[in-house]
């Protein structure tokens, strides 16, 4: 495979936007080497601008369930596209997202729109300091939850990948109200609650996909619950990643634990920016312009993606019955098949999925929290990375992120990836 379009192009970005990306997870820092710079991609794949064509489960992060360039959310969004591009002022599609997110979830009565992740988990941390009236917030190391300042604390995803999960230009002061937890580790949590003045809420990726896959167990999201009951505090599920992957009903698909809040993000947009933040009634009517805690948006609501979001959850609400089963079962076949190619080859590897996300550390023992997540072997995962990518398979650049598939993926393709493990895997 060549790339000398794609280095050339890194070169010239990296001369006018810095380290030549404007996410750091793209920059292929934890593996080495350039990014393959992106000309288009059409369902399970990607093309570079050298022409170099890659099975993609990255999905752009996730919100690709339907694959790239999924024909019912083009059309509806070149159809909004003619009818104007912002408006800010309310329009009625952004009802209808809001109330087939609500007719989803129990724990749902009312949503909230904004533009990206990071200020969905923003603004439900701020309503849920203003409802408690208490300050503290417990997160966990290893979970990310956007980049807002007070959530940049031992963070996962592009923050440990570059080796600074609480980042300078953070001022002590902002993160003093932040109590870091381990996960899966109830003690741990326990131990917060009771150093705590008055904790507002535990934010948690109840299947966390931002230090690789990992997710919780049963018991830890149950104790979560209880722990917020007797301290009275909110539990927030931050969804922008499992949400609609892990199940329809993301976590609470899953497992049987239900949060008082929530954050969506990712497959709610289609692959536009979009971001939500939900929960019952009582909370939400403490949000402006109903209730005192201010939270807005220039571009809130943008109907473009509210429409892109719309046909996206139109989509899988409607093929519910068959799509996730298959996601699944393509997750399954790929997880299995890698530990197998691994195993062939005397390397430690451990792999999970859920619904459509999955992972894998190559790593001697099980992975539950950030610590076992960090023993991992990430020179073996950089090796392995770059020979998949020489024969056309794109997973996350860092061993610290989930991977996704997508709706026009078929055993064929998984089959060929795994064939592909197999041969590098011997190089490593
Ligand atoms: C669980 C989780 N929360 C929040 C975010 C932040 O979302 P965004 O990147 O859209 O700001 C992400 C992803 O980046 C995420 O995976
Ligand atoms: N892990 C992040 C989101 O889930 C990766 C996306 C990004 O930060 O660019």
């Amino acid at each position: 495979m060549q790339f000398t379009n794609s280095i050339r192009a890194f070169e010239a970005a990296s001369r006018v936007i810095p380290g030549g990306v404007d996410s750091p997870v793209r920059a292929f820092g934890g593996v080495g080497g350039t990014p393959p710079f992106i000309k288009e991609a059409k369902g399970a794949f990607m093309t570079d601008i050298d022409g170099n064509r890659y099975i993609d489960f990255v999905q752009s992060w996730g919100p690709l369930i339907l694959g790239h360039a999924n024909e019912v959310i083009e059309e509806a969004v070149i159809k909004a596209v003619k009818k104007g591009l912002s408006y800010g002022a309310p329009t009625e599609v952004e009802t209808e997202l809001a109330a087939s997110i609500c007719g989803l979830f129990d724990t749902i009565d009312k949503v909230r729109f904004v533009s990206s992740g990071t200020e969905a988990v923003m603004s439900a941390i701020r309503l849920a300091r203003g409802f408690t009236c208490k300050h503290d917030i417990i997160k966990f190391e290893g979970c990310y939850h956007g980049h807002s300042d007070a959530l940049l604390v031992k963070a996962g995803s592009g923050a440990v990948t570059f080796g600074n999960p609480s980042s300078p230009g953070v001022p002590e002061g902002t993160t003093k109200h932040t109590l870091l937890a381990r996960y899966n580790d109830l003690e741990s949590v326990r131990a917060c609650f009771e150093a705590s003045e008055g904790v507002a809420c535990v934010i948690v990726e109840p299947i966390a996909g931002n230090m690789g896959f990992v997710p919780s167990s049963p018991e830890f999201l149950e104790g979560l619950r209880t722990l917020c009951d007797t301290y009275g505090a909110l539990l927030i599920f931050d969804e922008v990643m499992s949400g609609f992957r892990a199940s329809l009903r993301g976590a609470q698909g899953v497992f049987a634990t239900r949060p008082d809040m929530v954050t969506f993000g990712k497959v709610i947009g289609g692959g536009m920016p979009v971001g939500a933040f939900g929960a019952r009634a009582e909370i939400m009517a403490m949000l402006s312009p109903e209730g005192p805690v201010y939270q807005a948006g220039t571009l809130s609501g943008n109907p473009i993606a509210m429409n892109a979001g719309l046909a996206s959850l139109g989509e899988i609400i409607r093929k519910e019955a068959s799509l996730y089963p298959r996601l699944k079962e393509l997750a399954q076949r790929l997880t299995v098949g890698l530990e197998a190619a691994a195993r062939a080859n005397g390397i430690p590897l451990q792999t999970g999925f859920c619904g459509s996300m999955f992972g894998f550390f190559f790593n001697e023992n099980p992975v539950r929290n950030f610590d076992e997540a960090l023993r991992s072997d990430t020179k073996r995962f950089a090796a392995f990375h770059r020979g998949m990518l020489e024969r056309g398979v794109y997973f996350a650049c860092s061993q610290f992120e989930a991977g996704f598939i997508c709706e026009p993926m078929d055993e064929a393709m998984i089959d060929t990836v795994i064939a592909h493990a197999h041969e590098v895997m011997k190089t490593l």
